[in-house]
């Protein structure tokens, strides 16, 4: 991690309790899948599929609120205990060998405990989100407390309800600010379209358009009833297998009664470097391959405008980037790829110096999502960089 004081937005002030004898360095990971979504678009439909279906993991599902006061816990008792009713903190077996328990309120420690004591372990963790939370943070803490703590994030998967998605991505509000809906969209790595036979194909289309404008790293699924592929959601290594970032693979379309197809060719997804979508923005900066002088200043360029918002020459004010992946090659042959969080950023070295499926030379690129993100980011980081 790149950061030097990893945030600490949630309490994790409880972590001292699993004692000195535990070896903080040496436990298996237990991977996490943040499930984000604006309000109905169908995150409890997607759990609940999840955890009816066959597919070898016990799950731990986690509701949690972040200090939000939306009503969740009829919503946890759902997936939890239909008979109950208060939230349980017991676990329920279900059918298919998930280990279903549901909290709220919870703070990272406090989900590494959980699934500490689950009876016969735990494999995987999803924590929903409430619809209207901004995802950012929270990605941000998992992912800062990853190399202390026992969980790893797997990624995001975002659920929209495609009938309605324009209109919420479309909302104002105070400010100008960037709205939760496009903040979701922004920090996603798996995006299902979901309620499928509610739109016409041409809104659909539509509707992918859009998405891919704001957010043109995700990998995209078309849904009714949230029945994505579950191959799709779990192991997404979103934020550690560096071939996550180009591994783009055909849009799905998961609709029983529509037979429509749907795939990201048909789609006028963005091919220009630099789109808009009101006032989130992505912008796609190619590279070339880099000596190391040049490494080193684009690391300082990062520092520069995502931990303290300015350019580095200029001293301007650079815009708010709630996302950047990239992938850089060296002219010694080594090759980084970049991830970032908000300010958070980590460049990690891939292992060997072989030539990585559809990585070839000169396929370098910087991709920044954010508020007014725009040409000038290119001209700043050309410039300092020096290509
Ligand atoms: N027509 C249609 N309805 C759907 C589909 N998926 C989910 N729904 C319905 O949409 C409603 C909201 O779904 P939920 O899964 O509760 O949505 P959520 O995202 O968890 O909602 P919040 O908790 O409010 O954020 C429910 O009535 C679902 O049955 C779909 O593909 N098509």
């Amino acid at each position: 991690m790149q950061d030097e004081e990893p945030p600490q937005l949630l309490d994790v002030s409880s972590s001292d309790e699993a004692g000195p004898s535990r070896d903080v360095y040496d436990r298996p990971k237990i991977p996490l899948t943040l499930l984000t979504g604006y309000l109905g678009a169908g995150k409890s439909t997607l759990l609940d599929y999840i955890l009816k279906e066959e597919h070898g993991y016990k799950i731990a599902v986690c509701m949690n609120d972040f200090g939000d006061t939306t009503d969740i816990e009829a919503k946890s008792l759902t997936l939890s205990d239909p008979s109950s009713q208060s939230t349980t903190t017991e676990f329920l077996s279900l059918p298919n060998g998930c280990l279903c328990c549901s909290f709220k309120d919870m703070g990272i420690a406090a989900i590494e405990e959980m699934v500490a004591n689950a009876p016969g372990g735990i494999d995987w963790v999803m924590v929903e989100l409430t619809g209207v939370a901004d995802p950012g943070p929270i990605v941000r803490s998992f992912w800062a407390n990853e190399e202390m703590g026992d969980l790893i994030l797997d990624g995001v998967v975002c659920v929209v309800d495609s009938r309605n998605v324009l209109k919420q991505l479309a909302e104002q509000r105070e400010g100008d600010e960037i709205n939760e809906c496009q903040k979701q969209v922004a920090c996603a790595d798996v995006i299902l379209l979901n309620k499928l036979d509610l739109v016409t194909p041409e809104q659909m289309k539509e509707v992918e358009s859009t998405i891919r404008t704001i957010n043109p790293t995700l990998r995209v699924h078309h849904t009714t009833q949230s029945k994505a592929p579950l191959s799709d959601l779990f192991n997404l290594r979103a934020f550690s297998d560096p071939t996550a970032l180009t591994s783009t693979r055909p849009t799905t379309n998961h609709n029983q009664n529509n037979d429509h197809d749907h795939s990201s060719d048909n789609c006028s997804h963005p091919s220009h470097t630099q789109t808009h979508t009101n006032g989130i923005s992505t912008i796609l900066i190619p590279l070339p391959v880099l000596n190391q002088k040049q490494y080193f200043k684009l690391n300082e360029f990062l520092e520069s405008i995502l931990w303290d918002n300015k350019y580095p020459i200029s001293k301007k004010p650079s815009p708010e980037i709630l996302r950047s992946k990239g992938y850089i090659q060296l002219d010694d042959g080594r090759e980084y790829v970049l991830q970032g969080v908000a300010d958070l950023f980590e460049l990690k070295e891939l292992p060997g110096s072989e030539q990585k499926e559809g990585q070839g030379q000169g396929q370098g690129k910087v991709v920044f999502i954010g508020k007014n993100v725009g040409e000038e980011v290119k001209v700043a980081l050309r410039e300092f960089v020096g290509i």
